[in-house]
C-alpha cells in the first residue's frame, strides 16, 4: 500500500498567500482564497491550519470556465485573481460541484458580472442554487448535468460526473481531458492553509486529510467509495480538490489512500459472520445482568460474532470503528430521572460521524417506575436510520430467572434478524410512545 506524500518538503505552514493567480496546468489558474485564521469549520470541525476556499479558472479558446468559488468573506479576494487571468465577458461557463455556502459565496456575485455565464451543475443542486439566488435563479442560464455530459471551450472540454453525497446530495466531480486535471471539491479535501498551495510544496497535511475524511466523509462512505470507483478510470495527473492543498505530486495515492481509510478491517477479517455489539451502562447490575442474557442468547447462533462491552470501562471513540463494521449494535441504559445516561448519549451523539444507516439497532435496559430511557434510545436509534426490527426490551429493577430467559431469547431473535431468519418486525413507535 502505497503512502501519499504528505511530506515532501516539511516546513512550516506559510500563512500569506501568492498575490495573484497561480497557474496549476497549462490553461488552469488557481483563483481562490486563503483562510489562515479559521479555527472551527461548520461547527463540526477543528481547523488547526486554517483552510482554502480553492476556485479555479480554466481557459479555452472559446471562453473560461469558473469552478466553484469562495466563502462570502473572500469574494474580493476571489474577484481579483479571477479578474488577474479573465475578463467577465469571457466566462462562459460556471461549473459548481458543490453548494455548500463556502464555494458558492461569491457565486451571485459573480453571475451579476458574468450574467452570460452558463451555470452547470449536477440536478441535486439545482433546488439549492435556486435556494441562493432566490429570484435572480430565473435571469441565468442554469441547467443540470449528470456522468459524461459536457461542456466545451473550444479547444478544451469540461465533463461531468456525478458523485452523490461526498458529503451532500449534490456533489460531482469535473474532468478536463486536455491537461488531466480532475476538479472534485470536497472529495480529498483537507483544512489545511499553505500559500504554496502544491502537495509537493506544503508540510505535512496528513493529519487535516484524515481528519477531514473523518469528519466530513466518513459518514458517506460507501457514497465515496462509488464516486472513487467512477472516478478511478481517469487518467488524472492532478487532483485539485477544494479545500487544502493541489495534488500534482502522486495524487492517484490519495484515492488509495482514501480506499483503505473506507476499507472495512473487520469485515475482511469476519468474511460472512455477521457481527453484534452489545453496550450498556449499569448502576446495579440489574442491566447488566441483562446484557449478559442477551449476548448468550445471540452468541448461541454460530453466525454471529458477539461482544459485550460495559462502557463505564471504555471511551466512545476507540469504539466507532467497531460499530462502524458492526451488523447490529444494541445499547443497554438503565432509566435515571427519566432519560437515558449520559454515557449512552454519549455513544449516540458520537455515531453521527459513522455510517449507521440500516445496520440493526435495539435498545434494553432495567428500571424503576416509569422507564423512559429504552423508547429514548430506540428514537434516537431510529433517526441514525438503523432498522429496528425488535421493540425493546425493558426490565423492573433485578431481572427475575424468567426475564433472563426473556432477555436470552431478545438476543437469539437479533442474531435471527442479522442471519436473517427472522422476518423483520419493525418497530411500532405510536405503541412505543404510548408506553
Ligand atoms: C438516581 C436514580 C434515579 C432514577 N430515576 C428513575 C426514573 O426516573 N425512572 C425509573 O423508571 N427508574 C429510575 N430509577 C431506578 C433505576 O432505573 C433502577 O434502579 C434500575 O434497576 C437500575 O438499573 P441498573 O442496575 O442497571 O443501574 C432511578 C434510580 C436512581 C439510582
Amino acid at each position: 500500500m502505497s503512502v501519499p506524500p504528505f511530506t515532501i518538503r516539511p516546513a512550516a505552514p506559510r500563512l500569506e498567500g501568492p498575490s495573484g493567480p497561480v497557474l496549476v496546468a497549462p490553461g488552469v489558474h488557481w483563483v481562490g482564497a486563503l483562510d489562515p485564521g479559521l479555527r472551527s469549520f461548520d461547527v463540526i470541525l477543528k481547523t488547526a491550519n486554517g483552510t482554502t476556499y480553492n476556485s479555479y479558472a480554466v481557459r479555452g479558446s472559446e471562453g473560461v470556465a469558473v469552478i466553484d468559488t469562495v466563502k462570502a468573506e473572500f469574494a474580493d479576494e476571489f474577484f481579483a485573481r479571477l479578474e488577474a487571468v479573465a475578463r467577465y465577458d469571457e466566462i462562459r461557463l460556471i461549473v459548481l460541484n458543490h453548494l455548500e455556502p463556502d464555494h458558492t459565496g461569491a457565486v451571485p456575485e459573480l453571475l451579476r458580472r458574468a450574467p452570460q455565464a452558463q451555470v452547470r451543475l449536477s440536478p441535486r443542486g439545482l433546488p439549492m442554487l435556486r435556494a441562493l439566488l432566490k429570484d435572480e435563479f430565473e435571469l441565468y442560464d442554469i441547467k443540470g448535468v449528470t456522468t459524461g455530459q459536457s461542456v466545451s471551450l473550444g479547444d478544451r472540454s469540461l465533463q461531468f460526473y456525478t458523485t452523490p453525497f461526498v458529503h451532500w446530495p449534490d456533489t460531482q466531480c469535473t474532468w478536463l481531458a486536455r491537461e488531466r486535471v480532475l476538479f472534485t471539491c470536497d472529495l480529498f479535501g483537507s483544512h489545511y492553509c499553505d500559500g504554496r498551495l502544491f502537495n509537493d510544496l506544503v508540510g505535512d497535511f496528513r493529519f487535516s486529510f484524515e481528519y477531514y475524511f473523518d469528519r466530513i466523509m466518513r459518514p458517506f462512505r460507501s457514497f465515496v467509495a462509488q464516486a472513487i470507483d467512477l472516478i478511478e478510470p481517469l487518467d488524472f495527473g492532478i487532483i485539485a480538490p477544494a479545500h487544502g492543498p493541489i495534488l500534482r505530486s502522486h495524487p492517484r495515492d490519495y484515492l488509495t489512500h482514501t480506499r483503505r481509510l473506507i476499507s472495512s478491517r473487520l469485515a475482511s477479517e469476519t468474511g460472512s459472520e455477521k457481527t453484534l455489539l452489545i453496550f450498556y451502562v449499569s448502576a446495579y447490575g440489574a442491566t447488566a445482568q441483562l446484557a449478559q442474557a442477551i449476548h448468550d442468547g445471540a452468541a448461541e447462533s454460530p453466525e454471529v460474532r458477539v461482544s459485550l462491552f460495559d462502557l463505564e470501562g471504555g471511551e466512545i471513540a476507540p469504539f466507532l470503528d467497531l460499530i462502524e463494521e458492526a451488523d447490529g449494535i444494541a445499547l443497554g441504559t438503565p432509566t435515571i430521572n427519566g432519560d437515558a445516561v449520559r454515557t449512552i448519549w454519549e455513544m449516540l451523539a458520537a455515531l453521527v460521524d459513522i455510517e449507521t444507516r440500516g445496520k440493526l439497532g435495539a435498545a434494553f435496559g432495567s428500571y424503576g417506575w416509569s422507564g423512559e430511557a429504552v423508547r429514548l434510545v430506540e428514537n434516537r436509534l431510529q433517526g441514525l436510520k438503523m432498522r429496528l426490527p425488535e421493540p425493546g426490551l425493558r426490565i423492573k429493577l433485578h431481572p427475575s430467572a424468567a426475564e433472563l430467559e426473556e432477555g436470552r431469547a431478545f438476543g437469539r431473535r437479533l442474531a435471527d434478524h442479522l442471519t436473517g431468519r427472522a422476518a423483520p418486525r419493525e418497530v411500532d413507535f405510536a405503541e412505543i410512545a404510548a408506553r
